[in-house]
């Protein structure tokens, strides 16, 4: 060590100097030769002045380098007020030294202080894949996302940031094992990977509807951009498909053998039919190209990371009675529905995609009720003063919705695991603190007195989501 065989009185208080001195960050550790008198020279400057001002402060101008930064490059610097006669002592030379040594690693060790992850599994490489999930950072993306990094699989996240945000993977975000694309997949993408859960896409009818030619252009164009990666690479794929593929449905409970019931020219052809024509080119390409194709039906998810304007009627239903305001219910209320929680589902689709079943699997909660039982049951759980009110129906909304799910438990071993009342419970404490964050950040918009928005709203966001 540097003080190592030396008297007390040579050793210099190095905090007395700190308080005078700030050693520059260009000074590095690498460029000091450190025998005998062939000391580097230090860069200094007074700690209160800017970097600007800073005075090179040479120490001793034997063995300097043109690499080391009192060297030729010094130049640049000004020189010292400080006379190098004031510092003559040899120990004064080597604490300066040290200081600077100390101040560098800091620095080095801050770098690297690793952000906090959730715990992943280690894969060993044959085990370990490249997975590519389109629409990775949207709900249901970002919740599949989690279980694949969890189970040690390394993810490349694809998303044109539509209905997708940022914050549902920021977690992950520097992560060695998590990459982020923002890429619209209606454009061609080359990259390699092993599998692709092909997820993008609005979900949402008003979203689906907002856009609709550019909805069937994911649906198509996208489709066919994912199958033709997976066609050069070998990967496999599966698609996101939807239950909308039985339309208004006039077989109940939904089966997959069941052909379906879809106006082709209604509001909601766009997403209905682009998700059958999606259907009909994985299986195009599984029988012309070979490429392995895993298809999911999947019915009406709900969970935290939904969007707050997702318009969809969990959403909706929980807002309003948090809010005290109406709960509004399309038309006579009768319909139905029957829903799953996110992790249900993402359970689903990992078992599908690792299965060797190759034909449509319907993903749902067989659990079904009317949306005017659905608004009794949030109002219930919410509690608060709003009234149920009925606005007009919305055009080709399918008035009976309940998946069959024999298949996905024969073929997947799959059943949804979490109940309503629980999933809604979660639900409703997302939302409550969506609520509580969005009202807060209106503080936070930057301004000249407030200074920056705070990190509060991305620290405080919980991690993951579990059952
Ligand atoms: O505020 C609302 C919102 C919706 N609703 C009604 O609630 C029912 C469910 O509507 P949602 O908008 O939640 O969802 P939908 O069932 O119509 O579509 C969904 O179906 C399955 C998924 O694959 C799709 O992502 C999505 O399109 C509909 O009957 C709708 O009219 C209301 O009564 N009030």
């Amino acid at each position: 060590t540097w003080t190592s065989g030396r008297s007390q009185e040579q050793q210099v208080d190095a905090n007395e100097l700190r308080q005078n001195v700030r050693v520059s960050p260009l000074t590095s550790s690498r460029s000091f030769r450190a025998s005998g008198t062939n000391l580097a020279p230090v860069l200094l400057r007074p700690k209160s002045a800017p970097a600007s001002e800073a005075v090179n402060l040479i120490l001793k101008d034997d063995g300097r380098g043109k690499d080391s930064p009192g060297g030729d490059n010094a130049d640049v610097w000004m020189k010292s007020p400080i006379s190098s006669n004031s510092l003559q002592n040899n120990s004064l030379r080597e604490a300066l030294y040290r200081i600077s040594e100390l101040e560098n690693r800091l620095k080095e060790m801050e770098y690297k202080v690793p952000k906090k992850y959730p715990d992943v599994v280690f894969l060993n490489y044959k085990d370990r894949k490249r997975i590519m999930v389109t629409g990775g950072a949207g709900f249901v993306g970002s919740h599949l996302v989690d279980r694949l990094l969890l189970e040690g699989h390394e993810v490349i996240v694809v998303d044109n940031f539509f209905t997708g945000r940022k914050l549902n993977v920021i977690h992950w975000m520097g992560h060695q094992n998590f990459e982020l694309i923002h890429h619209d997949i209606v454009n061609p993408l080359f990259i390699e990977v092993d599998q692709i859960y092909h997820l993008a896409s609005p979900a949402s009818p008003p979203h689906y509807m907002f856009n609709p030619v550019k909805t069937i252009k994911t649906n198509t164009i996208g489709t066919i951009n994912v199958l033709g990666l997976a066609k050069r690479v070998g990967a496999r794929v599966l698609i996101a498909s939807t239950s909308e593929v039985y339309g208004d449905p006039e077989v109940h409970p939904q089966k997959e053998t069941y052909w379906g019931h879809v106006n082709p020219i209604g509001p909601r052809a766009c997403y209905d039919e682009a998700k059958r024509v999606s259907e009909t080119l994985a299986y195009s390409y599984q029988k012309q190209e070979s490429v392995p194709v895993r298809v999911a039906r999947i019915f009406n998810t709900y969970g935290p990371r939904m969007h707050m304007n997702d318009g969809r009627v969990v959403s909706n239903f929980i807002i309003q009675a948090l809010q005290g305001e109406d709960i509004t219910v399309y038309g006579s209320g009768k319909q139905t529905r029957s829903f799953q929680y996110v992790t249900d589902l993402v359970d689903g689709l990992v078992k599908l995609m690792n299965s060797n079943y190759s034909l449509p699997v319907n993903l749902g909660n067989p659990d079904e009720h009317t949306i005017d039982e659905f608004a009794t049951i949030i109002l219930g759980m919410v509690g608060g003063s709003s009234r149920v009110v009925y606005k007009d129906a919305v055009e080709d909304d399918p008035q009976r919705r309940r998946p069959d799910i024999t298949r996905a438990n024969e073929q997947l071993n799959w059943a949804p695991l979490v109940p309503l009342s629980r999933g809604i419970q979660k639900t409703v404490k997302y939302f409550r603190e969506e609520l509580e964050r969005s009202a807060d950040s209106q503080k936070n918009t930057y301004n000249v007195e407030n200074g920056p928005p705070t990190q509060n709203y991305i620290e405080e966001r919980p991690l993951l989501t579990t059952n």
